[in-house]
This record gives structure tokens, sequence and C-alpha cells, in this order.
């Protein structure tokens, strides 16, 4: 056993978990506990007889009380507390509940429940998970993760968020740690990524957030935000510390400021396995969803005119990767970018703007092209729609029923089947509900958004909502670098995710939904995981033999079960 096991309490042979911890210590290392269904050899062998309740249950027994108990929790955000403590105490367990009831629980481990979890970290605080890096002590990085006891091979995934943008609702400081739990909840639940093999990481670098500042409860660091050098200094200090000790780890980047976010992706994406997943895989599973909405419409990527409001780090994102498809579908890249138009604070971007955001700068109109356009308060939403009669209206703007129904009707007026994706969460930012939207549209609309909503009836049809959010597709994303052992995540590997998950959308029934339903997600993960594990060895980006890429994806995919433990 080598001192990293040791420090690690237990390892896998033959299927079975060997352990050096006995008594306590086995029920306190979540992986390793299955609590009443230890076996009786078990119990004698670990040290465990006297600690346990007579009967050795089932974990299908302990899923069964594990659902109730779930059901006595009387609000969503005491079921989330419920859950990350059933996460805390038995991971097999927390995983299986979860996967039997991925619809039903997917809201509130993660968007929108998990918003409100982060809201409150401080105040509901019971223990940590995670790693926790301070701006305070950048020299303490390596030790901060080797406290963890985990090797150079042991760690595939790290998701790391700095909290600056946290979903729709802002800066959050250190319960930002919240996200990074939640995201991968879902690849494990979604894509079967093992839950041993990750680390959630928390960059506290301050907060502006002045109701932390000012709580005594507030577990982070207790300054206004780092910015500039020092700041990236951090950031440089983590990638290499993490690429040195884990050097098969993907890093994902979760929920940063706009500028950092693009910053910290364009210095890593060509030098490691990186990705932003607001920017790339927003990007992607909204190109999935436009590809069904074109299907459906008979309409081709290239002929789209398309008004994103909110042009931030997803709304650019989308932008990309809306522009690459357009290019893929025959134009020039010049004359795909201009068939996006972006709307802001200041109203449409336009290039005599002084204060564009380098990453807008692309996106920003003719000035001349927009002159007769102002109404009485500038070139806004209802001015762009009137002027642009876009196909499709994308909302990541955090902006709360920003799409009226003028606007709607307006944009309905001049196209058949109207393309409007409301994707800020969590509920409370949602641009439009999809029961308007679908009732402003006279049921024409093709309707998708980043929350979880149920199925709208129109006029005798029922109109069943894809969730276009991430979720849907950085697991599988994650899945395919893992098994393919990428050296990069290339706009290729984005590309042919979004493929895979149009691919699996059928959409000739009227109301299909244009994405795959929730409780498909294990599959659509590993369809995606697969399409993307190939697209990497086409690129020349793998660096594990893919001969059997189907077998090699279900082969990595992590099951809820209990092992065999075994004392070492
Ligand atoms: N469905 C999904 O998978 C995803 C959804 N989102 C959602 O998109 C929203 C934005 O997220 P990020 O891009 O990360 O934030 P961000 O802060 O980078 O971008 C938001 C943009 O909206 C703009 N904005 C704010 N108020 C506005 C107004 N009144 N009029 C026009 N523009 C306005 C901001 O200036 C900014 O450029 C959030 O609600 C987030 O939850 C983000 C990532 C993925
Ligand atoms: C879904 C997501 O990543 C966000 O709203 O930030
Ligand atoms: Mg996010």
């Amino acid at each position: 056993m080598t001192a990293v096991a040791a420090k690690r309490r237990f390892w896998v042979e033959d299927g079975s978990s060997v352990t050096s911890a006995r008594g306590v210590e086995v029920l306190d290392t979540p992986l390793l506990n299955k609590n009443t269904a230890f076996t009786r050899q078990e119990r004698a062998e670990l040290g465990l007889e006297g600690l346990l309740p007579a009967a050795v249950q089932t974990l299908e027994d302990r899923v069964r009380r594990a659902y109730e108990q779930y059901h006595e929790q009387p609000t969503d955000l005491l079921k989330n507390v419920f859950l990350a403590m059933l996460q805390d105490n038995d991971e097999v367990l927390f995983y299986r509940l979860l996967t039997e009831h991925l619809r039903e629980m997917l809201p509130v481990v993660y968007d929108p429940t998990v918003g409100e979890a982060i809201k409150r970290y401080s105040h509901e605080y019971r223990r940590p998970r995670g790693v926790y890096l301070s701006i305070a002590e950048p020299d303490r990085i390596e030790a901060a993760f080797q406290d963890l006891g985990l090797g150079a091979g042991d760690v595939d995934l790290i998701v790391a968020s700095d909290a600056e943008e946290i979903l729709g609702i802002g800066d959050w400081g250190a319960g930002g740690i919240g996200i990074a739990v939640g995201k991968l909840a879902v690849y494990t639940a979604a894509a079967g990524i093992d839950p041993g093999r990750v680390i959630p990481v928390s960059l506290d670098v301050g907060t502006n957030n002045e109701a932390l500042l000012n709580d005594p409860d507030y577990v982070g660091n207790r300054h206004s935000r780092v910015r500039g050098q020092r700041y990236d200094d951090f950031i440089d200090a983590y990638v290499r510390t993490a690429t040195k000790l884990f050097p098969r780890a993907l890093l994902h980047w979760e929920d940063f400021g706009p500028s950092n976010g693009r910053r910290i992706l364009e210095r890593y994406r060509d030098r490691i396995c990186t990705f932003n997943d607001d920017m790339q895989g927003t990007g992607a599973i909204v190109l999935a969803a436009t590809l069904s909405a074109a299907r459906v419409a008979g309409t081709r990527m290239r002929d789209q005119r398309i008004v994103i409001f909110g042009a931030g780090t997803a709304g650019v994102g989308i932008a990309d990767q809306l522009r690459d498809a357009m290019v893929r579908d025959g134009l020039e890249r010049g004359d795909a970018t201009r068939r996006i138009w972006c709307v802001d604070r200041q109203g449409l971007l336009t290039d005599d703007m002084t204060a564009l955001r380098d990453f807008q700068n692309p996106y920003a109109r003719p000035a001349a092209e927009a002159r007769d356009w102002a109404g009485t308060g500038g070139i806004g939403l209802a001015e762009v729609v009137a002027n642009v009669r876009p196909t499709m209206l994308i909302g990541t703007s955090t902006v709360h029923r920003a799409f009226t129904e003028a606007i709607v009707k307006e944009m309905a007026r001049h196209v058949d089947r109207p393309i409007i994706f409301p994707l800020s969460n969590p509920t409370e930012r949602i641009e439009a509900m999809p029961g308007d939207l679908i009732a402003w549209t006279g049921g024409r609309g093709l309707i998708s958004t980043g929350i979880p909503v149920p199925p709208v009836t129109y006029k005798g049809v029922t109109y069943a909502i894809g969730q276009a959010n991430n979720a849907l597709l950085y697991p599988g994303l994650g899945l395919g670098a893992v098994v393919a052992r990428a050296k990069r995540i290339s706009d290729g590997m984005f590309a042919a995710a979004a493929d895979a998950v149009a691919g699996l959308v059928s959409v000739n029934t009227p109301g299909a939904s244009l994405l795959p339903q929730v409780e498909n997600l294990r599959q659509v993960s590993a369809t995606v995981a697969v399409a993307v594990a190939k697209r990497a060895a086409e690129e020349n980006l793998a660096q594990a033999p893919l001969k059997d890429p189907i077998q090699q994806v279900q082969d990595a995919m992590w099951q809820p079960e209990y092992r065999p433990v075994r004392a070492g």
C-alpha cells in the first residue's frame, strides 16, 4: 500500500474495495460506507459489529427508505440539503437514488434549486466537500490537493469555479463550490463519471457581494474580488499544480465572469485538456436544439437570422457555435457572423460603441445599418426584432419577462416557425415562460428553455419543452474525453457532441421536444461520449486507443452498486 492509498483509506482490487480503515472510520468514508448493507462477514472484518443495528439490508431497501425520507422534506432547499447529507454519508446510495429518479431530483441537486442552495451555503453549511483554494495562500495549492491523498492517475475531472456569475444569480463567493459539486453530481448521474475520480474546487478570490461580506456566518474570504495580475497568477498556479499532480484530469471551468472566463479559456485551451461549460457546453446544446428546430421548420442553418439578447459568457458562446455551424453549412465566416445580432444592456451592439467587451467586438453591427431603427428609448430588443425579422430569438440576459407579448408577436408575424430559446436560469430569471410563448405564437413557436419545465397543452396539442441546458451535453463530452484520454477539447468535439444530441431526437410528431428527455440522460451521454471520443481520435487528440468506442464508453461508466469491502 502506498502512502497515498493509506491517506485515501481504500483502493479497488478485483471489483472489491480494500481498506485499512476500521470501525467508525469506515462509516465516515462515503464511497466505502454501506451502513446497514454491510454483510455479517464485512462487519466482523471491519470492526463494525455493535456499530450497526442487526438487520442486513440491500441497496434496494436503503433506496426505498431514502426516497421516503426525501419526500418528508418540506421544501426543495431542504430536499437539496437532505441529498447533500446522503452524498456525504453513502455515495452509492445517493447516486442510485438520483439515477432512479433523475427527472424528479435533477432540479433539486442541480438547476434551479442549486442556485438557492448556493445563496444559503454559509447558513446551511454542514461539512466541506472538495478543495478550497484561497487567493491569500497561492503557495498552499499543492498541499491542498495533496490533502486528498490522490495519486497522479487517480483523477479524471476537476470542476472549478470562482463564483463570479453563478447561474443567473451573480456573485456568491465561497458558496460557488456548490455549482462545482452540483455539476459533478450530474456528471456521475448522467454519464457515469466515477465519483471517486473527480474534484470540485472553489477558487476563493473574494466576493463583491456585500450581503456576504457583512454576513457573520459567511465562510469565505472576507474582501472584495481580487483582479488583475494577482488573479491571473492564482489561476495559473491552480492550472500548473492541477495538471502536474493529475496529468490525466480534464479541467472544467464553471460560472466565471465574462471577461475572466473567456481570457482563461483562450489562455489554456491549446495547452491542456480544458473547456468552459458556460461558453462551449451551452453553445453546443443550443446548437443541438437549433438543428432540431431547423428540421421541424424545414429551414437550413445558413438561412437563420439570429437575435441574441444578453451578450455575455453564454450569449457569445452560443453565437460562436451557431456561426461555425452556418459556416459548415456553406457560408463564409463573415457572412455567417452578419446573420447574428447581439443586444445587451446598451441595446444593439454596434461598431461605434466604445465600451464593448473584446469578445463582443466580432458581433458589433455596422452603426449605419441601424441608423433608422431607434425608438424613443434607443435600439432595444423590440426595435431589433422589428427590423431584423429574426428566425431565432435567444435569451441569456437574466432579465425576467424580457420577451414580451408584443416582441414575440412581432417576431411571429414574419416567420412561420419562430425559434425562441429563453435560456436564463434559474426560474425567476427566465425571459418568458413556454406556455406564454406557445400561446402568443399560436402554437407555431419552437421553444426550449434552460430550466426544466412541464409540458404545455395548447389547443389540444401537448408541447414537450426540451431543456437546453448544458447538463444535457457536458457529461457526455467529459466521458468521451476521459475514454479517449483527449489531449485537448476541440471545437470539432463540441460540434460532434451537438450533432449526436440532435441525432437522438425525432421531431415528426406535433409538439415533439427539440431535445432528448432528461429521463434518457444516460443514453444521451453515452451517445455523446462515443461521438466525442471518435472525433478526438479523428483529430489526433486521443491518447488512448479506440478499438470499440461503444463498448469502451459502456465499460467506463461507473454504476451505483455496493461493492464487497475487505479489510487490508
Ligand atoms: N441554459 C444553459 O445551459 C445556460 C444558461 N445560462 C444562463 O444565461 C444567463 C447569463 O449567464 P452568463 O452568460 O454566464 O452571464 P453573463 O453575466 O456573462 O451574461 C449576461 C449578459 O446579459 C447582459 N444583460 C444584463 N441585463 C441586461 C438587460 N437589461 N438587457 C440586455 N442585456 C442584459 C449582461 O450585460 C451580460 O452581458 C444566466 O441566467 C445563466 O443561468 C448560462 C449558461 C448555460
Ligand atoms: C446551466 C449553467 O451552466 C448556468 O446557468 O450557468
Ligand atoms: Mg454555468
